[in-house]
């Protein structure tokens, strides 16, 4: 029986539709969302091209593709800091098959309690892209040390990371039961 603390935020799965005002869900297209245009035979047929399911922006700069060496985070997930990127999108992928947790707040006003936080659980096939200027805290690699791929700006002029220190607010991370 968890003791849920006073500042625990359970993870709810992470669906496209709630994942919107911060960014997009990565994984192919559902049935329903499939047309010509977007899921199309290629390769002879060997392959289902699932199209322009994201787009990087940016503003400057170019698209850099980087990996992660990520740490796993052991329970309690305690947070510590959100950060945005005001230059650009940011896209991570599991690499290893590893689920992760994601916890984002909209753009604009800093995040004043975890009252004004969301938690996805994001499992190992899903990516997921944050919109420039949204709110979201480091990557939390779930289960085992792992690499995660990472598509956001680099070579670019600017402060590209903002970053709220909430290590103070003393919030943790609950999965939600089984
Ligand atoms: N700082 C950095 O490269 N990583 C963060 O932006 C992150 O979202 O993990
Ligand atoms: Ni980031």
């Amino acid at each position: 029986m968890s003791t849920l603390m006073k500042n625990t935020i359970v993870a709810k799965p992470l669906t496209k539709a709630d994942f919107a005002p911060y960014g997009t869900v990565i994984e192919p297209y559902d049935k329903d969302e499939q047309t010509p245009e977007n899921s199309y035979h290629i390769n002879k047929g060997y392959a289902c091209r699932h199209h322009a399911i994201a787009e990087a922006k940016l503003d400057g700069g170019n698209v850099g593709m980087s990996i992660f060496r990520a740490k796993k985070r052991d329970f309690p997930i305690r947070l510590s800091v959100m950060e945005y990127h005001p230059f650009g999108t940011q896209a991570f992928f599991s690499m290893n098959a590893q689920d992760y947790v994601v916890v984002v707040a909209p753009a604009g006003t800093p995040p004043q309690s975890a009252d004004d936080l969301t938690v996805f659980y994001a499992k190992s096939h899903q990516g997921v892209q944050y919109d420039a200027n949204v709110w979201h805290h480091p990557l939390l690699a779930l289960g085992h040390d792992s690499d995660f791929l990472v598509i956001d700006r680099i070579n670019s002029e600017g402060k590209n990371c903002y970053e709220l220190d909430i290590d103070g607010w003393q919030v943790q991370i609950e999965l939600a039961p089984e």
